[in-house]
Parts: C-alpha cells; structure tokens; sequence
C-alpha cells in the first residue's frame, strides 16, 4: 500500500483513539417570537474537531453560536461543554467578541478582553498589521482589522472549544492562509472548532466536519474522513466515448477504488496525486477514449450537494 494511504489512515487513526468528547447538544431548540429557528439540534464534539456549520442566510448558524456560547437562551434542549481536559483552561470555550471599545487602541482592548494578553499579540502578529492594529483607536480600523483584532482575542484564550462566525469576513487572501494555519495547529493540540462558513476553500483547507444546517436544523453531517472516499485521495470522474468494463480499470494498479456511475461513466479514486497523470496514460495506451476527465474535490461534492439540496427544498416548500 503506498505511503499516503498509510499516513492518512494514521492521521485518522490518531483523531479516532484521541476522541475525548469536548461539546455534546441534545434536542436544542429556540423559537423568536412566533418563529422557529432552531430545531431539535444534536451534535457532539471531540477534541480535534473542526466544525464547519454551512448554511445560507438566515438558516440559523448564528443562533446556535450565540446560544452555545451563552449570549441566547434556547428553550429546549441541553448544552455540556466539557470544562475538565485542559486543567489551566477556566473557560471551556471562546467566542469571537461581539463588540470592541471603539474609543481604546486595540493594545487596551486585548489587555481587557483577553486573558492570556501574549497569546493575542502573537496571534495578531501571526494574522499581519499588528501594529497598526495595536496602536490605534477601533473605531480607526477597517472591519478587516476589527476582524483580526477579534478573532486574536477569542483565539488567545487556551480554551477547548473556540466558536467561530465567519472568521474570514474581510480578510485578505494571507491572513486567511495564516489563519487556516493557526487554527490547523490549534486542533492538532486537542482544541475543537465549529466555524460557521460560507466558504468552501476555507472549509476544504481546515474542517474535518461538515454540518449543513437548513431551516434551523443540521440535515446532513459529513465527515472528511469518511464522506465520499475512504481515504483523502485524489478523485477523477472519468466519461469515456465507448462504453468500458470495470476489468480493464481495475487491472491498473494506481486505481485504488473504481465506482460506475453508468457504463460510460466512472468515478476513480487514485492513489496520489502523482499517479493521476499515469493512470489517465495507462488508460489511453487501453485504448479507451476519454472524452471528459474531472477532477473532484471532497468540497466540490458537498457544495454542488448541499446546493442541489436547498433547490430540492425550495420545491418543495414551493409545493406544500
Ligand atoms: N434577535 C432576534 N429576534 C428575532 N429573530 C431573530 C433574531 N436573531 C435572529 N433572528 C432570526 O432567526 C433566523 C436565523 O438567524 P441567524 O442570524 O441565526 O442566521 P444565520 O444562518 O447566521 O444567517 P447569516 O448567514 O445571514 O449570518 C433568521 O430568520 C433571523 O431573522
């Protein structure tokens, strides 16, 4: 078996033997007024986990944030945030700042916000313009900074779980990159995230959770270890001029799973980035005429899904 396949197994090994249970929500429910917005929300998290809660606007991710994080109250339902497995950890979790003082540079807002003051100012300067942003007053910074100055407080605070509100609103293509890397690191450590996101790239580059939330409810979860391969492995789906038996790809060895989507159609699992030029070769020295050949990200698949899913439920609701 090749060496990516064995280190990506060992990468899913170590986050199912390290699986301390961090958040744990049953049945939550939360009504504004006459509306519902959340419904019967279950959803558990270990250390390691990143979270990404997916949904179009007003779908309620914000809700379940402020609730999980104290600011709402639900009406129904139980929350237990495990406070015990960091012991120097007093908090249990992190939530980005709702609001900043405006009249105080953002040295003072970290210095009052934040309890581990250093942990911010590395994150900051990890995030880009730290001085600037250190110096002068908030109400003098663009959202972007605002947004870093956030994000470096709620991420200074050691805790096991950090909630995240679109973390990457109004950052600029680096301190998002940097940011990925921050959060990836954090997690490696045994802290867990949920993140609600409407981006996909970002999603891809740090979530090994998906949850699309619809209506108030999470209607599907997803796990990249397990969703639409086994294994992180490059995916191409293959149509091909003739139809093809499942013989003569099989026979390759870099072809490390093959699906028929129909006889002219194939989903292909490779088994590393290498190799996929040598498969799509060894194909065509068979003789099989290759009439379309795509490149599937894991992420793509659950976007174009949960895309064609909200259309589904559009009809209907337009149908009821
Ligand atoms: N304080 C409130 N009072 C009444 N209704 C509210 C309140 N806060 C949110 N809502 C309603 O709850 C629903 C969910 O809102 P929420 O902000 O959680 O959605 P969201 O998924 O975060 O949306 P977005 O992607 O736009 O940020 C919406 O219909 C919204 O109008």
């Amino acid at each position: 078996m090749n060496e990516h396949i064995l280190e990506t197994r060992q990468l899913k090994e170590n986050y199912q033997t390290n699986n301390e249970q961090i958040l744990k929500v049953e049945s939550l429910k939360k009504k504004y007024h006459n509306q519902t917005v959340l419904q019967n929300i279950n959803l558990s998290l270990n250390a390691h986990d990143v979270y990404a809660l997916v949904g179009i606007n007003g779908s309620g991710k914000t809700t379940l944030l402020s609730i999980l994080s104290g600011l709402v109250h639900s009406d129904e339902g139980t929350i237990h945030i495990d406070k015990k497995i960091k012991k120097e950890n007093p908090t249990g979790f992190a939530f980005q700042p709702t609001s900043l003082y405006p009249y105080l540079s953002g040295k003072d807002n970290i210095d009052l916000l934040s309890p581990r003051p250093s942990n911010a100012y590395e994150i900051l300067n990890r995030l880009n313009q730290s001085e600037k942003i250190l110096s002068k007053k908030v109400k003098k910074l663009s959202f972007g900074q605002k947004q870093r100055l956030g994000l470096s407080i709620a991420l200074s605070k050691e805790a096991n779980l950090y909630l995240l509100d679109e973390p990457t609103n109004g950052l600029d293509v680096a301190s998002c990159k940097n940011l990925v890397e921050i959060i990836k690191d954090m997690a490696s450590n045994g802290s867990a995230f949920i993140i609600a996101s409407h981006e996909w790239d970002i999603i891809e580059q740090c979530c090994n959770r998906l949850g699309m939330i619809y209506n108030g409810t999470i209607r599907k979860e997803l796990d990249t270890f397990q969703g639409i391969s086994e294994v992180n492995l490059p995916i191409i789906q293959m149509k091909t001029l003739n139809p093809i038996r499942k013989e003569e790809i099989e026979t390759i060895v870099d072809v490390f799973e093959c699906v028929e989507l129909d006889d002219q159609t194939w989903r292909l699992t490779i088994s590393s980035e290498q190799s996929v030029q040598t498969v799509q070769q060894l194909l065509i020295m068979k003789n099989i005429l290759i009439q379309e050949w795509i490149n599937i990200k894991p992420v793509q698949e659950w976007e174009n899904l949960y895309n064609q899913w909200v259309k589904e439920e559009d009809i209907n609701a337009r149908n009821i």
